[in-house]
């Protein structure tokens, strides 16, 4: 339970309203027991023939006389005993000497016995039954009256306490979603990709919920029901404590079972919380590709996984049942052979009227029907909280399961650290410098994504980064926001190596727009906003104009306030990244990073965007990763052309040209390609770079 104790830790700021509920569930046990108490009078009144007054001054007298009878005795034993202390000292006195202490004893335990049960009927008497009507029907009324109150200030209390006890569970599930979202945003982005944004979202949903039912019965039945369960056993102990322990000896029997089922439960439950998480996938990917799904007539494949993992839920969750389902008939057939070993001895006391079974003595006096009945509705009383609670202990287990889920991800640090103390970086005065960069996504199974890679930028410099798919472009630039650290080498903006610099200062100096648009269900205005904390209207309007995205967004039913749909579904490919790019020019980065923006961009957009951006790019240092060779040599001073993770070549058109077997052999293709397309009437909009270069000797590449 050590994960969920962490979860309950949330709670602390909360004390005082627990205490609060504490009281609360205090309170009811007591007035649930004195409502059960209210039996022992009614069955008084029906079975002896007279009022409470002539019931309770018998039972007084009856007290008295017991008592005065075992005083005499206790004075008879002292003085046989002096007497005998006056006698030689034989083995005979001595063995009566004992027989005599050992009455002695006994008397005096009588004797106080009864003098206590006078005291008790003599308070009873004095302030409670005096009070009393005299006639016997009417003290009935009088005691069902009473326990209506009880029972209404019971609900009172019962009320308070479920409330208090709602809003600390709620405040605490609060508290705790806070926290582990703080701690999850600032896990690097390897680290959340490896848990998968489904996992994520069944952890923050699901699995709270699962805490949140756990911290509910902790602090409502928990602590209400053993309240209860104690005030019917210290009432049941009250009329005959010898019995009501043989009521509990059962009990090291249920705590093992219900030590083996928690086990069971909680391995069920986190079993059945990975499958939640499995569907919470598919459901995701099924619904967030739906074109997909439909275009490529997937429904009945797709039915079929989520059939299975719902299949698998379903199994994992049956289980969970089985095991709940378990546990209460065991906790009963435990309870009721608890309740019939006492109601069993105390039958037997009542119809034999000893005092004693076997050796053991049970009771001062024989015991009534009326006790032994109250004695029983005590017990019975006990049976319904110790029911209830072996169902909390399942849910605290399934609450363990789903603690321990989230403080998995809780507890990881990231790797990738705000170094709070380190150099902040400002602007770039000289160069941005790739040394020898290594990285691999898992470097224990996969080749390297980026090998040795060395590249050196000029500040304000424009350089397009080329090469086929897949060969590292988007992975060595990501290396510059720190999205992941390389391997070995490093990356350096001047001179200051970015594992040590400050961390916000170096992503406030960077701008992105990649292909997937990551934009938010918000309004344009808020999606283009986001880049500049603080953005006016009239800036956001500057901004879009300048990624000619002004005219579509004034087009719009709401213009700067229309909303953009989940991930910017309500706007076409192309006029998400118009948007995405005036974030970014928002944001005046001192390095603008593209990552292939253009892509769904139609020819005319992407001429006007060239143009703007020639201006905007102007004493900033820009990274353009492109398919689209032809727009090379109008905007990048430099080109680095890319295979297999490995730096080709690096320098101008020209000098690329010049000497560079596969930049030309791509460009020409690109060259043709377009070509082509004009003699067919212009319908393709761009080349794309289809065609892989060879790599080259490491003599042919490019000086930095
Ligand atoms: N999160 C990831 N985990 C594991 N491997 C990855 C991950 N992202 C990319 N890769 C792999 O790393 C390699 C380089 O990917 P990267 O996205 O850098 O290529 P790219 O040159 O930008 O490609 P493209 O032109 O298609 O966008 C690819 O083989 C890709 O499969």
């Amino acid at each position: 339970m050590r994960n969920f104790r962490r979860s309950v830790w949330f709670s602390w700021p909360y004390r005082q309203r627990l205490v609060a509920s504490v009281f609360c569930a205090l309170v009811v046990a007591v007035l649930w027991s004195v409502n059960l108490g209210a039996i022992y009078p009614v069955l008084k009144l029906l079975s002896s023939g007279k009022n409470l007054q002539q019931w309770v001054d018998e039972e007084i007298a009856e007290q008295q006389k017991q008592r005065e009878i075992h005083a005499r005795e206790v004075a008879n034993l002292n003085f046989a005993l002096a007497t005998l202390e006056t006698k030689p000292d034989t083995p005979e006195r001595e063995k009566q000497k004992r027989n005599y202490s050992a009455d002695l004893a006994r008397a005096t335990d009588l004797q106080d016995y009864h003098a206590s049960w006078d005291y008790r009927y003599q308070w009873l008497r004095a302030k409670v039954i005096r009070y009393m009507p005299t006639d016997r029907f009417e003290a009935f009324l009088w005691i069902m009256v009473g326990v209506l109150v009880c029972v209404v200030v019971k609900g009172v209390f019962e009320f308070l306490h479920e409330s208090l006890v709602g809003w600390v569970t709620n405040r605490t599930l609060f508290d705790l979603r806070n926290s582990f979202f703080r701690r999850v945003v600032r896990q690097d982005v390897r680290q959340l990709s490896s848990a998968g944004t489904t996992d994520l979202m069944a952890r923050f949903t699901n699995d709270t919920e699962q805490i949140g039912s756990g911290v509910k019965v902790l602090y409502g039945r928990v602590v209400a029901e053993p309240l209860k369960a104690v005030a019917c056993f210290a009432a049941a102990c009250f009329i005959c404590w010898q019995l009501a322990i043989t009521f509990v000896v059962v009990v090291p029997l249920a705590l093992y079972v219900l030590m083996r089922v928690s086990k069971a439960m909680r391995k069920a439950s986190k079993k059945a919380l990975q499958r939640m998480s499995a569907m919470y996938k598919i459901l995701n990917e099924t619904f967030g590709g739906i074109r997909a799904v439909k275009g490529f007539t997937r429904e009945a494949h797709e039915r079929r996984r989520f059939r299975q993992a719902n299949y698998e839920f379903y199994r994992k969750a049956l289980r969970l049942v089985n095991i709940d389902a378990f546990t209460n008939p065991a906790i009963e057939v435990l309870v009721v052979l608890s309740v019939g070993l006492a109601l069993g001895a105390g039958v037997y006391l009542v119809v034999t009227q000893n005092t004693h079974i076997g050796i053991f003595r049970m009771c001062s006096q024989p015991i009534s029907f009326e006790t032994l009945l109250q004695f029983y509705v005590f017990l019975a009383a006990i049976a319904d909280p110790v029911r209830k609670l072996s169902s909390v202990y399942t849910k605290l287990q399934g609450a363990e399961a789903a603690s321990a889920r989230i403080f998995e991800l809780y507890d990881r640090e990231p790797t990738i650290r705000g170094n709070a103390d380190g150099p902040r970086l400002t602007e770039v005065k000289k160069r941005i410098e790739f040394r020898h960069v290594c990285f691999a996504y898992n470097p224990a199974a996969d080749a390297p994504t980026l090998d040795n890679v060395s590249l050196t930028v000029k500040a304000g410099e424009t350089i397009a980064v080329v090469g086929g798919n897949g060969c590292g472009k988007t992975t060595l630039l990501a290396l510059l926001p720190r999205f992941f650290d390389p391997d070995s080498g490093a990356v350096l903006i001047d001179g200051v190596n970015l594992r040590t610099a400050h961390l916000r200062s170096l992503r406030k100096l960077i701008g992105v727009v990649t292909q997937d648009t990551q934009l938010f269900d918000d309004t344009v205005l808020a999606n283009i906003a986001y880049g500049k904390r603080g953005a006016t209207r009239d800036e956001v309007i500057a901004a879009a104009k300048q990624a000619r995205a002004h005219e579509f967004i004034e087009k719009k039913e709401g213009g700067y306030d229309a909303l953009m749909g989940t991930a910017g579904s309500n706007f076409s490919g192309g006029e998400r990244q118009k948007v995405a790019l005036a974030r970014a020019i928002l944001r005046n980065p001192q390095i603008l990073i593209l990552d292939e923006f253009t892509s769904a961009i139609d020819m005319q957009s992407e001429i006007d965007i060239h143009d703007a951006l020639k201006e905007f790019v102007k004493g900033r240092t820009t990274f353009l990763i492109t398919h689209k060779l032809h727009t090379v040599p109008e905007i990048a001073d430099r080109v680095a052309i890319m295979d297999a993770g490995q730096l080709l070549d690096f320098g101008t058109h020209a000098e690329l040209l010049a000497r560079c077997e596969p930049y030309r052999r791509l460009f020409e293709s690109v060259q043709m390609w377009k070509t082509d397309a004009a003699a067919s009437g212009g319908t393709k909009e761009s080349a794309p770079l289809t065609e892989t270069p060879r790599p080259v000797p490491p003599t042919q590449r490019g000086a930095a």
